[in-house]
């Protein structure tokens, strides 16, 4: 292989494994004396590129809160987030609202799908408030849905389908517009085991076909089997039980 090939190939190796996400040390406190809350006690965490990877920890161990900031919803108070090589404190919120829109696809344990919307209504909502364009929106909407296998059911209100279909269209919502990360907080609570692994299998597919990288928080134990690394949240912590299994 002649050497520039091997150096683009070389590089192309080094942005595959660079971390999408860096979380260094971050500190992130609600309310002020005596009601103050430490969410996060600088917690460090890196996600790299096309990675599968669990947050856990019991209730108010500060996962939420974590999710909230790597989707740039929330700022720390102390500590840095690094967006790819983007300085999250030196962006505006202006650049944090496009990022998120055109970059990070969210999915929220109630689903949060507009009711009287059919569920390609809902997933051309979102591409809507992502800004793209009309003459695209159709196709993109389409394939995300075939995506998670909802073609049958894409002229069908959230009512008229079940849990799993309703969470299957929340992630074709968020993965319409081709995002590279991922947040999901519990996509999995509301459903039965059958259903919360077909959600995973459908997070692996992102992951192994298109290099996205999704960050999901779960309590369930038979979800920490299906991902790449587990990090345990203690007390705004990421503990350090963390387990990578890749
Ligand atoms: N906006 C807020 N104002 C005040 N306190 C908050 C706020 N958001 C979170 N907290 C507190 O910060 C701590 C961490 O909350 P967080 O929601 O991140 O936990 P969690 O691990 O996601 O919990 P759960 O598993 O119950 O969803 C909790 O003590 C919570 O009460």
């Amino acid at each position: 292989m002649p050497l520039d090939e091997g150096g683009l190939v070389l590089r192309g190796l080094e942005a595959l494994r660079s971390p999408i996400l860096d979380v260094r040390n971050v500190t992130r406190v609600f309310g002020r004396g005596e009601t103050q809350v430490f969410a996060l006690r600088g917690a460090t965490l890196t996600v790299d590129t096309g990675s599968l990877i669990a947050l856990k920890g019991r209730s108010g161990s500060g996962k939420t809160t974590l999710l909230n900031i790597m989707g740039a919803l929330d700022a720390p108070n102390e500590g840095s987030i690094f967006y790819g090589d983007r300085d999250g404190s030196r962006m505006s919120e202006q650049q944090k609202n496009e990022m998120r829109k055109q970059e990070i696809g969210l999915i929220f344990q109630s689903f949060a799908l507009v009711p009287y919307l059919s569920a390609f209504e809902n997933v051309d909502l979102g591409l809507r408030i992502a800004g793209v364009q009309a003459s695209d929106r159709r196709r993109l909407a389409e394939e995300a849905l075939a995506f998670v296998g909802l073609t049958p059911r894409m002229h069908h209100r959230p009512q008229e389908m079940s849990g799993g279909e309703q969470q299957r269209t929340a992630i074709a919502r968020a993965i319409a517009h081709k995002p590279k990360l991922i947040l999901a907080d519990e996509p999995t609570a509301e459903l039965d085991s059958r259903m919360g692994k077909q959600i995973i299998e459908v997070f692996r597919e992102l992951v192994g076909t298109l290099g996205v990288s999704v960050v999901l928080t779960t309590h369930d134990p038979h979800i920490m089997d299906l991902v790449d690394q587990v990090h345990v949240l203690e007390d705004g912590r990421i503990g350090s039980e963390s387990i990578k299994r890749v």
